[in-house]
C-alpha cells in the first residue's frame, strides 16, 4: 500500500522541524540537497535523511580532491598493526579498502581497511568523534569517499547508480540513536512505516509482522503508544522493531546504549543478542561503550584516527598486547590516548 499525500505532508513537516540528522545527531545544512526532494522518486526511509551529493561521473572512486597523507602519519600511526586476527569460514559482509574521507581540512577516515563478518555481532569502538558514524554512512551510501571503496556482498557502494543504491538499501536495517521515529504516528504506524513504502504487502500481513516484531522487543500491547509516551529505552527497542522488519541481511545499530541507564543498556544488549540469534546476519554496532562491547560483540574493530588499530574476534581484542586497544578496553588513563 502507497503512503498518502497527508501522510507525506505530515512527514515533510515533521523533518523540517526536526533538523537532527539521526545518523550523527549533526545538524543538517540547508545547503546540502534537500532529501525531500528525492522522497517522490524514490521513497524509502533512508532517503529521508541528509545524504551527500557527489560528483558526476559516479564510477570513479579516485576524487583528485583527496588530500594526500601528511608526512607525520607514519608517528601518528604507530599503534596502528592494522592486525586482523581471523573468523574461521566467514566471508565478509561489508569490505572498507583503503578509504579516505576528508570534510574540508578535516581528514576523518585516513585509509581506512576493515571487514565486517557475516552472521556475527561486529562493534566498532573508538574514541568520540573518531568516525564511527562516518564510517557507518558509507555503507549505506550517505557519504561518498574521496578514495577508496566500500563493499557490500562483494557489491561496490560508491558506483552504484541510483537504483542499485535504492535496492542494496533494503539489505539494511538501521537502529539511529534516538530511535528515529516519526512523532505524529504511533507505534504501529511507526514500526509498518517501512513495510508500506518498500513492500506490496497487504494490511493483514503487515499486522502479522509489525505484531510478531513489537512482541520480539518487550512492546505487544503498546500498538497505539505514541512516540512522546515513550521512554528512551522504550524507543530503541520500537526502533529496533522498525529496522527488522524487512529481514534485513545487515543491520546498523549507532549508539544504541547513548542515553540509556546501565540496566537498560544491558537489557538492549541481551535484546540485540537474542533477536540475532533467532534471525541471524551480519549486526554492526558502534559505541564507546566497552561493558556492552564485553557483553554483546562476537568481532571487535577498534577505530582511531581514521584507521583500524587492530580487529578480531573479541576474545583475541580483550587480550591484545597493544597498548591503545588494551587501553581502551580496560578504560585506563594512562597509554597512547589521551585528551585530544
Ligand atoms: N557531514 C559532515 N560534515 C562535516 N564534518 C563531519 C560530517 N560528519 C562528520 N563530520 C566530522 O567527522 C568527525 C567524525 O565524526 P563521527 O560522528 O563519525 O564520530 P564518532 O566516532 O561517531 O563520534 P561519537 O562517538 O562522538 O559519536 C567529526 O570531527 C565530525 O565533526
Amino acid at each position: 500500500m502507497s503512503r498518502s499525500d497527508s501522510d507525506k505532508d505530515r512527514l515533510d513537516e515533521e523533518r523540517l522541524a526536526d533538523e537532527r540528522d539521526p545518523l550523527g545527531g549533526e545538524i543538517l545544512d540547508h545547503d546540502e540537497p534537500d532529501v525531500l526532494d528525492e522522497f517522490d522518486d524514490q521513497p524509502g526511509e533512508l532517503e529521508l535523511y541528509e545524504r551527500e551529493e557527489r560528483a558526476e561521473p559516479r564510477v570513479s572512486v579516485v576524487s583528485e580532491g583527496a588530500p594526500a597523507p601528511a608526512a607525520d602519519d607514519e608517528d601518528e600511526f604507530r599503534w596502528h598493526t592494522e592486525a586482523r586476527h581471523a573468523v574461521e569460514g566467514v566471508e565478509d559482509a561489508v569490505e572498507f579498502v583503503d578509504v579516505h574521507k576528508a570534510f574540508g581540512r578535516n581528514r576523518v577516515l585516513r585509509g581506512l581497511n576493515l571487514g565486517i563478518p557475516e552472521g556475527r555481532i561486529s562493534m566498532i569502538l573508538g574514541p568520540s568523534g573518531t568516525g564511527k558514524s562516518v564510517c557507518i554512512k558509507h555503507m549505506v551510501g550517505l557519504l561518498y569517499p574521496d578514495q577508496g571503496d566500500i563493499l557490500v556482498h562483494g557489491e561496490s557502494v560508491p558506483n552504484m547508480v541510483d537504483d542499485d543504491l535504492f535496492e542494496m538499501r533494503k539489505k539494511f536495517g538501521v537502529l539511529f540513536q534516538d530511535g528515529a521515529l516519526f512523532g505524529s504516528m504511533n507505534l504501529y504506524d511507526n514500526v509498518a512505516f517501512p513495510l508500506r513504502q518498500h513492500t506490496d504487502k497487504g494490511e493483514d500481513e503487515i499486522y502479522e509482522i509489525v505484531n510478531r516484531r513489537l512482541k520480539e522487543v518487550g512492546l505487544a500491547g503498546s500498538h497505539d503508544k505514541m512516540p512522546n509516551e515513550l521512554s528512551g529505552g522504550m524507543r530503541k527497542r520500537a526502533g529496533f522493531a522498525r529496522a527488522l522488519v524487512l529481514d534485513p541481511e545487515i543491520v546498523l545499530f549507532d549508539e544504541p546504549d547513548s542515553g540509556l541507564d546501565p540496566v537498560r543498556t544491558a537489557l538492549l544488549c541481551e535484546l540485540i543478542k537474542e533477536v540475532h540469534a533467532e534471525n541471524g546476519g551480519a549486526y554492526v554496532v558502534i559505541t564507546h561503550d566497552i561493558a556492552s562491547a564485553r557483553r554483546v560483540a562476537e568481532f571487535i574493530a577498534v577505530l582511531w584516527r581514521g584507521r583500524i588499530v587492530e580487529s578480531g574476534p573479541a576474545r583475541d581484542l580483550f587480550e591484545s598486547e597493544n597498548p591503545f586497544v588494551r587501553q581502551f578496553l580496560s578504560g585506563e588513563s594512562q597509554g597512547p590516548l589521551g585528551m585530544e
